[in-house]
């Protein structure tokens, strides 16, 4: 469930009243998603996301989540932006929380990728990745390779309740990242989290790319990484997809690309962003009751492409 503030159907009127968006004509819960409250609102002019922001999102990180959005549909992205209202406004309070009223993106997200859906990936996030060239904003990675030794200790011994030696293989992966973690690469503004559930498609056509909620400055080449252990797997881990890698990266090629210096860190860069996932997925997993009405992704889907990643030889993903 993603609903975790309630906004009754007066609020949601007088919210509408400040725009130029029609009035209220049905507003649903959103099931999917575990981070914000979302709505579906339809008016009598247009359809609508409403967006609450709970715990995890900054508010003051809001602005820049807001020109980043613009920024990238400016130049012609299918990003939702943040509806204005009749002052100019994006930054609402609603039911007590931070909200904007978003566009409407058509399109579902895939949980199987097809190939020519990887690709059609590969090439969106290419082109977002060429729009924030000299992008001005700015945000910290609060989940980059900084972070990780802190998140681990964290979770301290109870990784290990996670599965047994599951501790000393994060320690182990922590030495190694520290050691192979490249410096010298281009860094921007990324989304940082483009799994296929933020991602909708019509067919092979990316028709929206959603949840910039984690976007921060990065490597730029981690994106990639982040988005092919996201996009070439089973869901648990297992099974690469050699087809939807080939794929993803000749999309990203035909967009953006890759230079020798990114392609020779790739490696590393994927078994970083697996770390990430596995330690965010381990913490939530360990500090949510499993009885909670949120579903717990498993930190172990991770371990497994961390694996994969660790035994693949050098060069021998994106070659
Ligand atoms: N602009 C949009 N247009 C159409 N559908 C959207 C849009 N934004 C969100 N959705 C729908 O709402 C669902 C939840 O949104 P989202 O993934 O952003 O949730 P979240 O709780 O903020 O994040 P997370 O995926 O990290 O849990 C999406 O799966 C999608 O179906
Ligand atoms: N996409 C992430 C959740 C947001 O960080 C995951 O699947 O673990």
């Amino acid at each position: 469930m993603a609903v975790y503030t309630q906004v009754s159907a007066e609020e949601m009127g007088v919210l509408l009243a400040r725009y130029d968006a029609g009035t209220l004509v049905s507003a649903k819960g959103i099931a999917e998603g575990v981070e914000n409250s979302n709505y579906l609102v339809d008016t009598t002019t247009d359809r609508f996301i409403l967006t609450l922001y709970e715990k995890r999102v900054d508010v003051g990180d809001l602005p820049f989540f807001m020109k980043l959005l613009d920024h990238l549909a400016d130049a012609g992205n299918p990003v939702p932006r943040a509806i204005k209202d009749k002052q100019g406004v994006q930054i609402q309070q609603v039911a007590g929380r931070s909200a904007c009223l978003i566009e409407f993106l058509s399109g579902v997200s895939v949980s199987h990728p097809t190939a020519p859906q990887a690709r059609a990936a590969g090439a969106a996030l290419g082109q977002m990745h060429k729009a924030l060239d000299g992008f001005e904003g700015a945000r910290p990675n609060t989940m980059g390779i900084g972070d990780w030794h802190a998140l681990a200790a964290r979770c301290g011994d109870d990784l290990d309740a996670i599965a047994p030696g599951l501790g000393a293989r994060v320690a182990d992966e922590l030495t190694y990242l520290d050691q192979h973690w490249p410096t010298d690469l281009p860094r921007s503004v990324v989304h940082a989290d483009l799994f296929p559930d933020n991602v909708l498609m019509l067919g092979d056509q990316v028709t929206g790319v959603i949840d910039f909620y984690f976007a921060c400055t990065e490597i730029r080449a981690w994106d990639v990484a982040v988005t092919h252990a996201a996009w070439c797997f089973e869901n648990d881990g297992s099974g690469f997809h050699r087809d939807r890698s080939d794929a993803l990266i000749a999309g990203y090629e035909d967009s953006h690309g890759l230079s020798p210096e990114e392609r020779a860190a790739f490696i590393a860069l994927a078994r970083g962003a697996c770390l990430r996932f596995l330690l965010t997925r381990a913490w939530d997993w360990l500090n949510t009751p499993a009885d909670a009405m949120v579903t717990r992704k498993d930190p172990l889907a991770f371990l497994r492409r961390l694996d994969f990643y660790r035994d693949a030889p050098a060069g021998s993903l994106i070659d």
